[in-house]
């Protein structure tokens, strides 16, 4: 049961045993709701005999006390068992959440978008932890109750039992039917929601592209139809709900009123005395409420399935695993007839082999969209390969732990991502345990100490939201830095000096040439000048090797990179008219 109990809901298997006891504890503080009917039904029963015996004095004040103390003690178990217990399973769930993601592959992300999984790791999380604390253990506690003490009812007289309970298969059918109508408008309000959140982020996102395009309007005008959307179908799915809910919850109220008409029949026949009657007014306008209670909230209840299905897409998708013991030999990185896509049906890569030796700067060059980033991409396994292998010092890339691999790696992106702190806390990313002298050493040899040092607070400056505060050649250097920091025995280096005025390029490229000694780098660039040093050019068009080799041997075969060669150095001289 704790088993499927974990897969329903999302639960650790902790989390899955504390819903158990918070169900349970609303059941014992529903019955101990019920008591103090069970001392009113002894004074009544004493007050029709004449009046209350000296000698009962005592049962009734203990009894009271009792009915309050287990009353007090049941809500204490209930909060307990509830609220700090939710609490708990909702951190655990965000962290497992959390180190999920860091294991899913690339491509996840590539078909999911950002605000969908923020909201995920926030939004559900957070509406779960209410349904957890408030709604299900409420609603499952309530029909236990329920149905225990309609078990006692049934026992003290059947007939008035019936005009009791005939209410509760209606009501729950009335529930039941509406959970499929129920749980489809929520999915339907989810996705519109959804699609609001990623508009929104878009136009944050935009702003600047939009504002330089005067598309604000237009682009606003869209939005709003998507704020409206939302609206909509929040109104629809409150009316779907309060439909059901509101039929339900009178159907209850309806108990009441057969027992009052069953008993006063039963009573003027002779068949049930004025004690059991009342009895059962009393009990029956208790009954109903902690179910009616949990009624209210059963949109929420049923609308956790969305949610839950949502979090169990990242929980139980698979993940990227391997070995984390290494055995290479060396580091030379070796494509071997590799094909790859992104998205089913198309083609990416086909056939792709070439080796990017140890000590060697290998060079990918080739027209726009020839697969040059994906090729770099791949061997850091951001994505596992459909055909063939991809090998470091001969060990399979797809067979070593994600992690492990990524520790051979320096990679410097084309778009850096900086974080919202200081300069020497965005380079000590490179190595965490890395100390400020070698963090100041790293950030030197990449040129970041010829704009930190002008910054009001120095290094340690924060930088603004993904280093807003800072030029593109200045994120680039820290990005650089970190490279430097980590010193791993593999280099990636996509359009890394792009960005850079050439004062900058050139001095970054001769600390650059320092970092590459002796281990195996991956470059990738447009500017032919930049690769014009590499030992190797891999030419990639098309998803496919078209040419490798030396420069020199490139420039004499006089094929693609020949011409990407000259066409460079004509555009040199192009100017503005
Ligand atoms: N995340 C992705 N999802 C789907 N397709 C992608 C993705 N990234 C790249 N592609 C496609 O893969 C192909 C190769 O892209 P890639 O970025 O590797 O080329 P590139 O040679 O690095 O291009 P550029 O020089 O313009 O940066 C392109 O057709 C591109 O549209």
């Amino acid at each position: 049961m704790i088993n499927k109990l974990q897969k329903r809901y999302a639960l650790s298997e902790q989390g899955a045993k504390d819903l158990v006891k918070g169900c349970l504890a609303c059941v014992l503080q529903n019955l101990s709701f019920m008591l103090p009917v069970g001392l009113l039904y002894f004074l009544v029963a004493d007050l029709m005999k004449g009046g209350i015996p000296s000698e009962k004095y005592t049962f009734y004040i203990v009894g009271c006390v009792v009915c309050l103390g287990l009353i007090f003690l049941t809500t204490y178990i209930q909060y307990n068992a509830t609220y700090f217990a939710t609490y708990r399973e909702s951190g655990v769930r965000r962290i497992t959440l959390a180190e999920r993601l860091r294991k899913i592959p690339l491509s996840f992300f590539g078909k999911k978008d950002l605000a969908d999984i923020t909201s995920t790791i926030m939004a559900d999380c957070t509406f779960l932890e209410q349904s957890f604390s408030h709604f299900i253990p409420e609603l499952v506690g309530s029909i236990i109750s329920t149905v225990l003490v309609s078990i006692g009812l049934l026992v003290t007289d059947w007939r008035m039992a019936l005009s009791a309970l005939w209410v509760l298969p209606i009501a729950f059918a009335i529930v039941g039917f509406s959970a499929k109508i129920q749980e489809r408008l929520n999915q339907k309000a989810m996705d519109v929601k959804m699609a609001c959140a990623d508009g929104i982020q878009e136009c944050i996102e935009t702003v600047r592209d939009l504002k330089a395009n005067n598309a604000e309007w237009e682009y606003l005008k869209g939005l709003e139809k998507k704020i409206r959307a939302v609206e909509h179908r929040s109104i629809l799915n409150e009316f779907g709900l309060a439909a059901f809910v509101v039929t339900a919850s009178l159907i209850l109220k309806l108990g009441i009123a057969t027992v009052a008409l069953a008993g006063s029949v039963l009573l003027i026949r002779g068949s049930v005395d004025v004690l059991t009657f009342f009895m059962f007014l009393l009990v029956v306008s208790r009954l109903y409420d902690p179910l009616q209670g949990a009624l209210q909230n059963l949109a929420a209840v049923i609308s956790t399935r969305t949610n839950i299905a949502r979090m169990n897409e990242i929980l139980y998708h698979p993940i990227q695993q391997g070995d984390a013991e290494l055995s290479n030999k060396g580091y030379n990185i070796t494509f071997d007839h590799v094909g790859f896509a992104y998205n089913t049906g198309e083609t990416v890569l086909k056939d792709v082999s070439f080796t990017a030796k140890q000590g060697e700067v290998t060079a990918l060059v080739g027209p726009s969209g020839g697969g040059k980033t994906t090729v770099s991409r791949l061997a850091a396994r951001f994505w596992d390969v459909n055909q063939g292998k991809i090998t470091v010092g001969g060990m399979d890339i797809s067979k070593i732990d994600p992690e492990t691999l990524l520790s051979l790696f320096s990679i410097v992106f084309q778009d850096v991502t900086l974080f919202n702190n200081t300069i020497m806390e965005n380079i000590r990313i490179g190595n965490k345990d890395a100390s400020d002298e070698q963090v100041l050493a790293a950030a030197k040899l990449a040129n970041v100490d010829e704009f930190a040092e002008k910054l009001p607070d120095g290094w340690n400056t924060t930088i603004g939201e993904n280093g807003c505060e800072l030029s593109g050649g200045e994120r680039q250097r820290i990005s650089i830095a970190r490279a430097f920091l980590k010193n791993a025995p593999i280099i990636l280096l996509d359009e890394a000096t792009a960005s850079l005025d050439v004062e900058n390029e050139t001095l970054i490229q001769t600390a650059l040439s320092r970092l590459i000694a002796d281990k195996t780098v991956l470059v990738i660039a447009h500017r032919m000048r930049t690769v014009a040093g590499a030992d190797k050019i891999v030419v990639l068009s098309g998803g496919s090797v078209a040419e490798e080799g030396s420069p020199e041997k490139l420039m004499k075969h006089n094929g693609l990179y020949a011409r990407m060669v000259k066409l460079q150095t004509k555009s040199q001289n192009w100017k503005l008219v």
